[in-house]
């Protein structure tokens, strides 16, 4: 009932109903076997050689042995041994001659390996003699192997999309689509080995890959379904080769051929990326070159003196609120005005408007500069000194004033030239003294607030501007503070012909004297605009006199906040004002060219002759260009600086500041260092030496794991580090020192690399080796090269936050609680395959995510973790049980190049929040 095969006996046997073995063909009811296997269902291993017809030959009983043919060996015949069988083989083309390639290498279609296996588990679970034997196609990339247990086929298996490759010293054969099939009963399928496969080889599947050695007769075959038994392959001793093949079909010649990969796409991809960031890079490197050369070589603009600036019905509104409204005035070029009025007047808005601030209200009026010039060179001409003085504490009073000389003076001046304004600067507010003395801040003392007021307004000065707005200057300020800033203004006014307007809350009566005009305000409104020695008269007119011995600024500020109704200025009494400020203006301009011609004052004072030296010329300016208000737009206001310098400037200066701020307070760089270092050590120690056991996963996983954890929360610090430097970049920014892309690469790297990457690098090569991760100089740069990525990561990501939310202690809430959710998509914490559907999304957002399954393929793909299972020593492939944690064994170069990605997708996050979120709006 179970002899004759391939169709010989089709009544007793018919396999559309159960099938054929070891993949035999089942036609129209009989089994066709492949060569070697026989029966009605092929179940059995056939003898004799391939010279024979298929069903000719002899089948072998369960558990016999065969003898083969001469010139045939291997546990089924199949594999020739010489040249002379091969020129009787049927089927052969006449006029060919043919031969027995004994080589690893496949020829043609007919390609027979039969090898002895060697492995010491195998062997545990099942001793005895074992062998597997192979047919290759090189034409179909298939592979039918079969596996033989004490001379029986214990399961076959059908291999598809094959391709050889080969160097000089060996031949590898890789498969993509395994499937195989259990010869149910025999030893391996449940036939009373210690181990029944049968599960697992009738459901296998993946990868095969089998790597010959030409010079030994060895093999290795892995399995990728056997991986978890059998994580080094199975080695083959004692191979044997052999294929009957037309002598002139080799195709194969050279040392190597075919594609041998290395490296996967995702390498590439990610090789590409940085690749391309560092040709970016250059070619902006380049460009920042010659934008730099362009600066230096720019012709120098002259400087100009003062200009009349005039206003008309400005007013201001922040929603339904009326903050200012239909203000009107003049400010003659050389000549002081002061913006008078108790606390929440609008002093400090009408400033920021005259001046050109963003303001976050509505602006409507006019206002004009000068000769009509544009508003928006406004700005490039004025300087802004801000109520509060906002400096680098750790910076030195010159080197304060030396930065907003490199940055706002143009590239073409000379370093002397340079040097000797900021020296003038320091000499003309009294500061030289003090010149090599720190800032400092309320925590590091440093100089008084006067200084600090008059070191604001030295940053403003040092660019010789021809209008100067100041917000409060002397608020703060002792008596002889406020009357020694008052006088530098004066002299800046009337000596250097300069415009000056500020504000001022109570002015003591010395420094009221030296006002050439006054804007007193009252809830938003004018209540007297004009030459300040006539403000006595105009309020006695009104029925308000000064009470005597009573300082008239008090008493004016009193006169607005409680009778502002009663001494607002009349149409007569302004139009008074404006011929006094025009008279004011021709005789500041007189004495101006005079003190000039004197040859006193500074640099800065002489640079002025150049356009003053033509007085008829500013007099005719003056009265004959009637103010052509035109109507603005906030926008036109809030019209950005130019900067004054390359970007290449603006970064090496940003630069120079960065690192001496660094070492001048490197509190938290060694902070973060030692308590790498600390914490380096303490995870050595903990998880020492994790050995190979199965629990050696725990060890391994779970110190990866609590590292990464570890840089993310100490990346928290970004946030703080961010939102201290927070106004000082926007106050300077607004002023036109920089912009946004020369700060954020400082911040790079001054902040991500010494306090994020640096100390990240430290707290990981410390564990590498104590732990005992996996090792060598490429499992070490691949491990480095995805935690340095991800230490960049979690900095950018905090530098985000921080930028984002204002608020800090809601930026620190935030950030952790991310920061915790991302921890929790590691692939630690919750099983990625397990996952609930609907929210296995969410893991892709974590790049906790790809560092941790990158560093855990990256230690396992060397592994092996060995224990004992019912007394059977069992290694598994680390692969193995990663897999069941949904850890791709693939995914290194995936999770590297994702997590290059996001390094850059961060950055440009944190790029953009810069530039618009970190704007001054006032
Ligand atoms: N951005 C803003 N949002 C809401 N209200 C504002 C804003 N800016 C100014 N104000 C309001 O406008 C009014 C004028 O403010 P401003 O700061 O100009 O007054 P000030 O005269 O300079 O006051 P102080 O002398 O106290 O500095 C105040 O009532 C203030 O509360």
């Amino acid at each position: 009932q179970t002899t004759g095969a391939n169709g010989t006996c089709p009544v007793c046997f018919n396999c559309n109903a159960r099938g054929c073995a070891n993949f035999g063909e089942c036609r129209s009811g009989a089994c066709f076997c492949p060569d070697g296997f026989g029966d009605s269902d092929c179940s059995l291993a056939t003898c004799g050689s391939l010279l024979a017809p298929a069903d000719k030959r002899p089948v072998r009983a369960a558990g016999a042995t065969c003898t083969c043919d001469g010139g045939f060996t291997g546990p089924n015949c199949n594999v020739c041994t010489n040249n002379d069988v091969c020129t009787k083989m049927p089927g052969r083309l006449v006029g060919t001659t043919y031969i027995c390639n004994n080589g690893t290498k496949v020829w043609r279609t007919n390609h027979h390996t039969a090898c002895t296996v060697k492995n010491p588990t195998l062997a545990g679970l099942f001793p005895g003699f074992t062998q597997l034997s192979m047919k290759r196609d090189l034409i179909a990339g298939s592979t039918i192997a079969s596996l033989w247990y004490l001379n029986d086929p214990q399961f076959t298996c059908n291999i598809t999309q094959c391709e050889q490759s080969w160097s000089s010293a060996a031949t590898t054969w890789s498969c993509k689509d395994v499937s195989c099939k259990c010869n149910a009963g025999t030893k391996f399928c449940g036939g009373g080995g210690i181990l029944d496969l049968t599960n697992s080889i009738n459901t296998a599947k993946g990868m095969l890959n089998i790597v010959c050695d030409e010079s030994t007769p060895t093999c290795n075959v892995a399995f990728e379904f056997l991986s978890g038994i059998l994580p080094q392959g199975i080695a083959l001793d004692e191979c044997k080769f052999g294929e009957c093949v037309d002598e002139t079909a080799s195709p194969l010649s050279g040392d190597s051929g075919q594609n041998v990969k290395t490296i996967n796409t995702f390498g590439y991809v990610g090789l590409g990326f940085a690749g391309a960031a560092i040709a970016a890079l250059l070619i902006s490197l380049l460009i920042g070159c010659v934008q730099q050369r362009r600066h230096m070589h720019a012709p120098l603009l002259t400087e100009k003196p003062g200009v009349a600036i005039s206003f008309k019905d400005v007013s201001y509104s922040i929603g339904q609120n009326v903050i200012l409204s239909d203000i009107s005035g003049e400010v003659p070029a050389g000549t002081m005005l002061a913006i008078m009025g108790p606390s929440g007047a609008g002093k400090s808005s009408l400033i920021d408007i005259l001046a050109g601030k963003r303001k976050s209200g509505k602006i409507k009026g006019s206002i004009v500069v000068g000769d009509n010039m544009p508003l928006s060179s406004l700005r490039g001409i004025s300087g802004f000194v801000d109520q509060e003085d906002v400096f680098q504490p750790t910076m030195t009073v010159r080197e304060v004033i030396e930065f907003s000389a490199a940055l706002r003076l143009p590239e073409s001046i000379t370093v002397v030239e340079r040097r000797q304004r900021v020296q003038n600067v320091l000499d003309e507010l009294g500061l030289s003294h003090i010149a090599e003395s720190r800032v400092g801040d309320s925590l590091a003392r440093g100089i008084s607030g006067g200084e600090k007021r008059r070191l604001s307004i030295g940053v403003e000065l040092v660019t010789n501007p021809s209008v100067l707005f100041l917000d409060e200057p002397t608020s703060g300020l002792d008596s002889y503070n406020a009357i020694q800033v008052m006088e530098t203004l004066a002299g800046l006014a009337h000596k250097s012909g300069r415009t000056v307007v500020f504000s001022i809350h109570q002015p003591r009566s010395d420094v009221f004297a030296r006002f050439d005009q006054i804007l007193l305000l009252s809830k938003g409104s004018v209540v007297f605009f004009g030459a300040s020695k006539h403000a006595a008269a105009h309020f006695a007119d009104r029925g308000l006199p000064c009470p005597e011995g009573y300082n008239l600024a008090d008493h004016l500020i009193d006169v607005a906040t409680k009778h502002p109704d009663d001494a607002r200025a009349d149409t007569s009494s302004t139009a008074h004002s404006s011929d006094e400020s025009r008279e004011l203006r021709r005789r500041n301009l007189s004495e101006s060219a005079q003190t000039l011609r004197d040859g006193s004052g500074a640099a800065m004072v002489a640079s002025a002759v150049v356009e003053k030296s033509s007085p008829d010329n500013q007099v005719t300016v003056i009265t004959e260009t009637p103010a052509q208000p035109a109507a603005v737009s906030s926008t036109d206001l809030s019209a950005r600086p130019r900067l004054a310098t390359s970007f290449l400037t603006q970064l090496s200066t940003l630069l120079r500041r960065s690192r001496r701020h660094f070492w001048r307070k490197p509190g938290l760089f060694f902070a973060h260092t030692a308590i790498a270092l600390v914490l380096g050590v303490f995870m050595g120690g903990l998880y020492w030496k994790s050995d190979s056991s199965l629990g050696g996963i725990q060890n391994r996983l779970g110190s990866i794991f609590f590292i990464q954890s570890l840089i993310g929360f100490s990346s928290l610090s970004a946030i703080s580090t961010f939102t201290h430097e927070k106004l000082l970049f926007m106050r300077e920014r607004s002023n036109g020192y920089y912009g946004a892309g020369p700060f954020f690469i400082s911040k790079l790297l001054f902040d991500i690399v010494p306090l994020r990457i640096i100390p990240g690098i430290i707290l990981t090569t410390i564990p590498f080796f104590m732990i005992g991760y996996t090792s060598g100089v490429d499992y070490y740069l691949r491990y480095m090269a995805i935690m340095v990525v991800f230490a960049g990561n979690c900095g950018l990501f905090c530098l985000a936050i921080g930028c984002a939310i204002s608020e800090y202690g809601t930026a620190v809430l935030v950030a952790s609680i991310s920061l915790l959710f991302q921890m929790l998509f590691a692939g630690l914490l919750v099983n990625q395959v397990q996952i609930t559907p609907a929210l296995r999304w969410l893991q892709y957002l974590s790049f906790f995510k790809y560092a941790f399954e990158a560093v855990a393929v990256n230690d396992a793909s060397g592994l092996r973790f060995v224990d004992q299972i019912s007394g059977v020593e069992i290694g598994v492939a680390a692969s193995v049980v990663l897999g069941k944690f949904g850890i791709d064994m693939d995914g290194y170069w995936r999770d590297f190049t994702i997590s290059v990605g996001l390094f850059l997708a961060l950055t440009t996050i944190v790029c953009l929040l810069v530039t618009f979120k970190l704007r001054e709006r006032r």
